[in-house]
């Protein structure tokens, strides 16, 4: 609480939209702290968070129907600037004297608006710009005291704008990657419009969460789940300094690891970084209770109950282990789906935690996505061959085997993917490909090889560019690479015959297959 009154702060109530954390770190990106916050928050909670601004956040709920999260009026009345966007604005408009209504058909893609750049929300665009939208509702009509600012093809009402004060509605998401201007619009609303001069850095949120951490656990000792990710070792170093010789690092080795890992990561971290680390052998108990299921989220459910299993068994080892920090990120958080969002898929982490956890979770990143993850990394000193590595799933190879999970088909895309890997260092692309993969779809096609018949299995590759893992396209590897590739999997790897490549953006796809 004192640290948002001394700083700049922008509060986002948070309507359900899978992209509404986007609006915060936009925000951050302009060295102005934001935190996002359940509609359930009252007016009294509000005006003691002393904000410059309030930002109404996008959602799947209609205002006009029962089940619509609502905002206090009153927020209005506070004198500081209000954006709404997306449902945001459709709150607006509905509790201000409009109208929002149902469209025969929702709209979802990009859109361009038509807008006047002297109003100072557009200062710096183009009359036409191109925009992200993704909408089923429309605004019908705007209150008296309200005016246009821009407009589409499809919307008569695509920003409005009170006609005195600092309030504004836009219908589309100025925070998704996919609006090639966004940032200027979030720019001109927390630079221009509130003022703020954007003194916030990575500095002062490593120095606020260790200060936390020293605060909740005192004297008494953790245990940090690690993986050798990105973002576990960010959690550990901050622990580290936080805690020092009180904590201690578990890796589990659940038999659902890429070829090699184990070595490097106990390598590397425990040689390298002088830290406290233990290598667990999980891998029968793993397998073992995940033979025979083939439904992701129940497979995701099963592997998160039993990474816990672990740290239990664990922390009854070392005694006196009240806390269990992990190296949660927030598209972990909003995948797994939250009151007010959707869920997409339960990370381990996350939504796969078992209901009667009997540690105390420290979760210090958890609002930040991947690339603030890495540039915190870099600010504490983590080298930068670990900062850069890929992401890695938790529940690791075990979503990339489509469907039950073998000895057999786990050995394959460990193959696959060891070959993937090194072909696309090879290519010297593995700086610039955000996050690469094989995955096997348990499709069994025919093909011959040395004049015989072979029914064997089709192997997918998938490489996405991506900033923070909530979008991405897929890469446009150049074919003279993806044919090396492919004919080496067909090669090198046992029981593979065919290689597809994966085209599909996220969303409509996510990342990962499962
Ligand atoms: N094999 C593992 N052993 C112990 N903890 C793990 C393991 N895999 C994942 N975790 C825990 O789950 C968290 C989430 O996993 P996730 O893969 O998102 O993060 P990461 O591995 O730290 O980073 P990255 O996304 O770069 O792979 C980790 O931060 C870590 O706390
Ligand atoms: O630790 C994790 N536990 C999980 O359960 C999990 N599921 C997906 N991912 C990673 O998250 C990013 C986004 O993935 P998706 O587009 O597949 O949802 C990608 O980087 C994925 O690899 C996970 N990480
Ligand atoms: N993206 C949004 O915020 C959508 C708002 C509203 N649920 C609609 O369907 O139009
Ligand atoms: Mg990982």
């Amino acid at each position: 609480m004192e640290f948002r009154e001394e700083q700049e702060f922008i509060l986002v109530i948070d309507y359900g939209s899978q992209y509404n954390q986007l609006l915060t770190r936009r925000i951050r990106d302009l060295g102005v702290y934001s935190e996002l916050h359940n509609p359930s928050i009252t007016i009294d909670e509000i005006k003691a968070f002393n904000p410059k601004a309030i930002v109404l956040s996008g959602g799947p709920r209609s205002v006009y129907k029962d089940d619509a999260y609502t905002v206090d009026p009153e927020i209005f009345n506070l004198g500081i600037p209000v954006l709404g966007v997306c449902y945001g604005m459709n709150l607006i408009v509905h509790n201000t004297g409009g109208e929002v209504g149902r469209l025969e058909e929702a709209f979802s893609g990009v859109d361009t608006i038509n807008l006047d750049s002297s109003v100072e929300l557009f200062k710096g665009l183009n009359n036409e710009e191109e925009v992200v939208m993704s909408y089923h509702d429309d605004v019908k009509s705007i209150g008296e005291d309200y005016e246009v600012i821009a407009t589409t093809d499809r919307n008569k009402f695509a920003a409005i704008k009170h006609k005195e004060l600092p309030i504004y509605g836009i219908q589309f998401h100025p925070e998704s990657k996919h609006t090639p201007k966004g940032d200027v619009f979030v720019k001109n609303f927390i630079r221009d419009i509130v003022g703020c001069k954007g003194e916030w850095t990575m500095e002062n949120f490593i120095d606020l969460e260790i200060q936390k951490i020293k605060e909740e656990v005192g004297d008494k000792k953790v245990i940090c789940a690690m993986s050798g990710g990105v973002d576990s070792s960010v959690t550990a170093v901050l622990l580290q300094r936080a805690i020092g010789d009180n904590l201690t690092c578990i890796f589990v080795d659940h038999g659902l690891l890429r070829k090699g890992e184990a070595d490097m990561v106990m390598e590397e971290f425990g040689k390298g970084f002088n830290i406290n680390i233990i290598k667990v052998d999980a891998q029968d108990r793993f397998l073992d209770k995940l033979a025979g299921v083939s439904d992701p989220e129940q497979k995701r459910k099963i592997i998160g109950n039993e990474f816990i299993e672990v740290f239990n068994d664990e922390a009854a080892k070392l005694k006196g282990i009240d806390y269990l920090a992990q190296g949660t990120i927030y598209s972990d958080i909003i995948e797994s789906g939250t009151e007010t969002a959707e869920t997409i898929k339960s990370h381990h982490n996350v939504g796969g935690l078992p209901e009667d956890l009997e540690f105390k979770l420290i979760e210090p990143i958890s609002t930040l996505f991947k690339d603030e993850v890495r540039e915190l990394g870099l600010e504490l000193g983590i080298p930068e061959h670990l900062v850069w590595r890929q992401p890695f799933p938790g529940p690791g190879l075990g979503i990339r085997v489509l469907g039950e999970i073998t000895r057999e088909k786990l050995e394959i895309v460990r193959e696959t993917d060891w070959i993937l890997r090194d072909e696309i260092a090879k290519a010297g692309l593995d700086r610039d490909i955000w996050q690469y993969f094989t995955v096997l779809p348990g499709i069994r096609s025919v093909g011959v090889k040395d004049d015989v018949r072979t029914f064997d299995y089709t192997i997918g590759i998938r490489a996405v560019h991506s900033v923070d893992g909530m979008s991405s396209n897929f890469a446009k590897i150049d074919w003279d690479v993806l044919e090396t590739i492919s004919k080496r999997l067909v090669n090198e790897a046992k029981h593979v015959n065919r290689v597809v490549y994966d085209i599909t953006s996220k969303p409509p796809a996510t990342i990962e297959w499962e």
